[in-house]
């Protein structure tokens, strides 16, 4: 380690998205490294609404591994977290900042300490991915500190071992994770099949129907899954290796009506291999079950689907518009059946709040003028339920990971690598 002083800090900040799959990985067949029993695909979410931020840093004076998490230090001592940061470590190079007069050796990573700071735009541990956008920026982040020559798959085989999902976020647009063939884990990392410029015609709505910290985590979860459900096991030998060919042809073509008709049946399978788990596992409730009918009348009602589906661990919608137009007609259904229990629309609807405007919602009295959707028209009169979506978050398929180069923007402090 070559520098005057003892008392330097270098930090890296780096942001990263999370991301939906629509097909879903569930089940592993490895616990430790975090290995799958079978590919999955997803769609990178716009880091614009939804991301993580990471700072990294690196000195002598640090005395242990720290890390704080939206301003709250947590352990770092989880096998998760340690896998990352060794692994990172083993691939660590040369690092020179010839302004600050530092070199840090390759041999010497093993011996310094980091700090981490992270944070998330959006709630934590509340079925919107966090672990995924976090891994993913914690691996990218430390790998671009520690001049980690290895290129976005083979780090997203780092982040794999944080959370599974995560091994996704290292790419924007659309990402497969295959799962791979090796024991080791080597071959078990994700590729982009199409960057998010490919199809933006693409708009995606969030209904967070609840904030609240699940039951059963999707770790725990997946793993009484593997352990009781014989459907996992026909999904995964027979049902997903189809659907991810024809997924990644309906997503070369920009193929609505194939992405939809997959996503749906995809989401749809998983949810019913939780409740093929002993003891049934219960993520989706009746908004989510609402919310899929309102779905599949409105498609059915049109000649080709407008709209696609997909429900993680949780009950909260992940809804994709076939474009802007197809976004304003969901958005007018969605508040015509959901409409808030407060007349504050601004944080009703989140994002790109520009979809509202389109759909001719500046307002609560907008809202409240909504004719009921044309596919109901012969129905006895459709039911409201107010006040059962928390908020909507309106976004579109994004970028991948970013380093942030204005220290403005870094969370640690650059002389004492504490959190700001
Ligand atoms: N920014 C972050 N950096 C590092 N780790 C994070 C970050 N955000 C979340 N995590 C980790 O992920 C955990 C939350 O993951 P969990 O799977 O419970 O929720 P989620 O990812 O928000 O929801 P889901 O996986 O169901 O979509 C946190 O307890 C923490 O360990
Ligand atoms: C339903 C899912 O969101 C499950 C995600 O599981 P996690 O990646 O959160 O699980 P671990 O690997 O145990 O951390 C489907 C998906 O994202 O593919």
């Amino acid at each position: 380690m070559a520098s005057e002083s003892q008392n330097w800090v270098v930090m890296v900040t780096a942001q990263t998205p999370t991301n939906i799959a629509v097909i879903k990985y569930w089940g592993k067949r490895d616990e430790t490294l975090i290995l799958p029993v079978n590919d999955s695909i997803s769609v990178t979410l716009d880091p614009a609404h939804l991301c993580t931020t990471t700072t990294v840093a690196v000195s002598p004076t640090f005395q242990q591994d720290r890390m704080w998490l939206n301003g709250k230090e947590i352990s770092l001592s989880g096998g998760r977290f340690q896998n990352c940061l060794r692994e990172i470590r083993t691939r660590a190079c040369d690092v020179e900042d010839e302004k600050k007069g530092i070199k840090i050796k390759k041999e010497d990573w093993s011996k310094l300490h980091v700090h981490i700071a992270s944070y998330n735009n959006f709630p934590t541990a509340a079925g919107l991915a966090s672990s995924a956008a976090g891994f993913a920026c914690l691996a990218y982040a430390l790998g671009k500190l520690m001049n980690v020559k290895e290129d976005e798959s083979q780090l997203s085989a780092i982040a794999r071992q944080g959370s599974g999902s995560a091994c996704r976020s290292l790419f924007g647009g659309f990402v497969k994770w295959v799962m791979g063939k090796e024991d080791n884990g080597s071959d078990s990392l994700a590729v982009q099949l199409a960057d998010e410029k490919h199809w933006d015609d693409l708009v995606i709505v969030i209904a967070v129907v609840s904030s609240r910290q699940k039951e059963t985590s999707s770790t725990s979860g997946m793993r009484e899954s593997v352990e009781t459900s014989l459907l996992l096991q026909h999904r995964a030998k027979e049902i997903v290796p189809k659907r991810i060919l024809q997924m990644e042809e309906a997503i070369k073509n920009r193929d609505f009506a194939s992405f939809s008709r997959l996503a749906c049946a995809d989401s749809n399978q998983f949810h019913a291999v939780c409740l093929d788990t002993s003891p049934p596992i219960f993520y989706m409730n009746d908004t989510s079950h609402r919310i899929i009918s309102i779905a599949e009348k409105w498609n059915r009602s049109e000649e080709a689907p407008q709209v696609a589906y997909t429900f993680d661990a949780g009950p909260n919608a992940v809804l994709i518009a076939r474009d802007r137009k197809t976004a304003t007609l969901l958005v007018q259904r969605l508040l015509y059946y959901f409409p808030p229990n407060s007349d504050d629309l601004d944080s009703y609807i989140i994002g790109d709040k520009s979809i509202a405007k389109d759909a001719g919602i500046n307002g609560i009295k907008d809202v409240e003028a909504l004719p009921p959707p044309p596919e109901i028209k012969d129905n006895i009169p459709s039911q409201k339920y107010k006040g059962d979506i928390s908020y909507f978050i309106c976004t579109r398929p994004g970028t991948g990971p970013v380093l942030l180069s204005d220290s403005s923007q870094a969370l640690l402090n650059e002389e004492t690598g504490l959190p700001k």
